[in-house]
C-alpha cells in the first residue's frame, strides 16, 4: 500500500551495484508506482543478439538483430517479466554471458534509438512511475520530476554483489569488481548516452548508508519534489 499519492517520475541512474533495482522497486512499491527497468531491456536485445549467433562488437548485425525482436517487460514493482519474441527470459538475462556483452549491445545507436522509444511509450502509460537505468535523467526523461543519481564506493560495491551471489572466495570478489569496473568504463565513455549524472540530479551516494535508509531519502525526495510533481 503506497504511503501518500505521488504523480511523476521519478530517475535512478548510476554505475554498476549502486543499488539502483532494489532501491527502484522499493520506492515504486512506497509510491504506489510503476516500475521501470531499463537494463532489463538491455540485456533482453543481448539474449536476442546472443541466439542469433552474431558477434556482439559487429553494431550493424546487433541493429539487424534487434530491430526484429520483440523484447517485452513488465512495469508491476513486484514481478520480474522479461520477454524476447515471447519466451520468458527473465532468468537467463542476469547470466554472466549476457552481462560481459551487455554493454556492447548497449553501445549500438540503433539499438538505443529503438529501446528508448519502447522506454518513453512504457513511461507515458503510468501517471506515477519510477525508471532506472544509466540514460534516464540525461536523455530519455529530462524533464522528470525527480531525478536521482545512485553512487557508491567500488570496493563497497563489489562486497553487496558477492554476497547477492554468494560468494566469498576473495578472487571471486576481485573477479566481481573487475567486471563492475569494466561495465563502467564501458558505459561511461560510449559516444552515444554514455553514463553520466544530469544536470539537475540529485546525487545520493550510499556507500555509508544501507538500503532503507537510501530508500527513505528517495520516496522524501520524491514527495517534496516540487514543480513538475504532484501529491493529492
Ligand atoms: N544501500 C545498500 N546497502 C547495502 N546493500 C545494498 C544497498 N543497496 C543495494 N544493496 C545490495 O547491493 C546489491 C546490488 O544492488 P542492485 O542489484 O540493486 O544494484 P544495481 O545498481 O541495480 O546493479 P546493476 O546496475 O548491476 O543491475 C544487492 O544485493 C542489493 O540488495
Ligand atoms: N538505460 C540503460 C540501462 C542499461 N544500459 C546498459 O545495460 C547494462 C545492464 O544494465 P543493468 O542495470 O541491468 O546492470 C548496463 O551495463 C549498460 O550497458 C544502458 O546502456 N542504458
Amino acid at each position: 500500500m503506497s504511503e501518500q499519492r505521488f504523480r511523476g517520475q521519478v530517475t535512478l541512474d548510476g554505475p554498476s551495484g549502486t543499488g539502483k533495482s532494489s532501491v527502484a522497486r522499493a520506492v515504486a512499491a512506497r509510491l504506489g508506482a510503476a516500475y521501470l527497468d531499463t537494463g532489463a531491456m538491455y540485456r533482453a536485445a543481448t539474449v536476442a543478439v546472443i541466439d542469433a549467433g552474431v558477434d556482439p562488437d559487429d553494431a550493424d548485425a546487433v541493429a539487424r538483430v534487434v530491430a526484429g525482436a520483440r523484447i517485452e517487460v513488465g512495469t508491476a514493482a513486484g514481478v520480474e517479466q522479461v520477454e524476447v519474441d515471447g519466451a520468458d527470459v527473465a532468468e537467463r538475462i542476469r547470466g554472466a554471458e549476457v552481462t560481459r556483452n551487455v554493454s556492447a549491445v548497449s553501445a549500438v545507436p540503433a539499438v538505443r534509438r529503438q529501446l528508448v522509444d519502447q522506454q518513453r511509450a512504457l513511461v507515458a502509460s503510468a501517471d506515477a512511475v519510477v525508471v532506472e537505468g544509466r540514460d534516464i535523467g540525461t536523455v530519455v526523461l529530462p524533464d522528470a520530476t525527480l531525478k536521482v543519481y545512485l553512487t557508491a564506493a567500488p570496493e563497497v560495491r563489489a562486497q553487496r554483489r558477492a554476497g547477492q551471489l554468494g560468494i566469498g572466495d576473495p578472487a571471486e570478489v576481485a573477479a566481481l569488481a573487475a567486471d563492475l569496473r569494466r561495465r563502467d568504463e564501458y558505459d561511461s565513455s560510449r559516444a552515444d548516452s554514455p553514463l553520466r549524472p544530469a544536470a539537475d540530479a540529485v546525487v545520493v551516494d550510499s556507500t555509508d548508508l544501507d538500503r532503507e535508509a537510501v530508500v527513505d531519502r528517495v520516496v522524501d525526495l520524491a514527495l517534496s519534489s516540487v514543480g513538475a510533481g504532484e501529491r493529492t
